[in-house]
């Protein structure tokens, strides 16, 4: 399939996705987001792919969703249509997907960064939830995952003043997992999303699996998945070769099963 509002490519184990649109800063069109679902999908069901990276260009990750296509919108359209439901594909991928930010990264922008199991962010890069400004609310989950990660305080800051965070503020905030020079964004996104690739697949799914499941339930009943899974993990050949592999003294050589 080709793609014309984002762009795909491989790097050993690693699916790269970038937001196209330069024009409109990666403004979240129904497009894009249908493109990037199925390119999601495509890589997730590949056996050669172990992470997908996903970026914008320097001046913006993507500067939300598209506010000229979605102006003349109407209730009864959004609700048949549910026109961000189809957004949450982002969240149904089981390999680890990785936001590398840069620029911009606004309504729709941060929520589908948020939607990434982690954010690198450059030094350029800039958060918010401005969607205040246009007579709405955020509807892709920033108020609930933007308040679980930075906590009620300063989501209620951004969501109310529409302002935005810079990427220092971010990191320190804990939406953000590790800041780098905007000419190094890439390489360290990729090299992160290499080294997760070297690992076992099974125990790294169940390890998103796992952090996933505390932002759904109450602490003990995701202690007792931890448990199950864990438990379970002990079942795959990898934690045979990753122990002994230790108990060796030599590096695991990981089979994914
Ligand atoms: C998903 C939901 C449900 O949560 C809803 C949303 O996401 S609503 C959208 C929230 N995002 C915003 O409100 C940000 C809108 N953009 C801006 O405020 C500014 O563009 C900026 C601060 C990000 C950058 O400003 P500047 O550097 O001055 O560039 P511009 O000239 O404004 O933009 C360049 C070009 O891009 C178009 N653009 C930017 N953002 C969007 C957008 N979200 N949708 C559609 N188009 C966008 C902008 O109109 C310019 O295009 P031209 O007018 O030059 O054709």
């Amino acid at each position: 399939m080709a793609f014309e509002m984002i762009l795909t490519e491989t790097h050993g184990r690693t699916a790269l996705i970038r937001l196209n649109r330069p024009q409109a800063l990666n403004a979240l069109c129904d497009g894009l987001m249908a493109e990037m679902a199925e390119a999601l999908a495509g890589f997730d069901r590949d056996d050669n792919i172990a992470a997908i990276v996903i970026t914008g260009s320097e001046k913006a990750f993507a500067a939300g969703a598209d506010i000229k296509e979605m102006k003349d919108r109407t209730f009864p359209g959004v609700l048949a249509e549910d026109f961000i439901g189809k957004w949450e594909a982002v969240t149904t991928i089981r390999k680890p997907v990785i936001a590398a930010v840069s620029g911009f990264a606004l309504g729709g922008g941060c929520e589908l960064a948020m939607m990434c199991d982690m954010i690198i962010a450059s030094d350029t890069a800039k958060f918010g939830q401005p969607e205040i400004n246009l007579g709405i609310i955020p509807g892709a989950g920033g108020t609930q995952r933007l308040t679980r990660a930075v906590g009620k305080s300063k989501a209620m800051d951004l969501v109310l003043t529409g302002r935005m965070m810079d990427a220092q503020e971010a990191e320190r905030a804990g939406l953000v997992a590790r800041i780098v020079p905007a000419a190094d964004l890439l390489a360290e996104a990729l090299k992160v999303a290499e080294k997760i690739g070297q690992l076992s697949g099974p125990s790294v799914a169940t390890a998103k699996q796992a952090v996933n499941v505390a932002f759904e339930t109450t602490l003990r009943e995701g202690v007792r998945f931890e448990r199950g899974v864990f438990y379970a993990l002990f079942a795959t050949e990898d934690q045979k070769e990753g122990m002994g592999a230790f108990a060796e003294k030599r590096k695991p050589a990981f089979r994914n099963r």
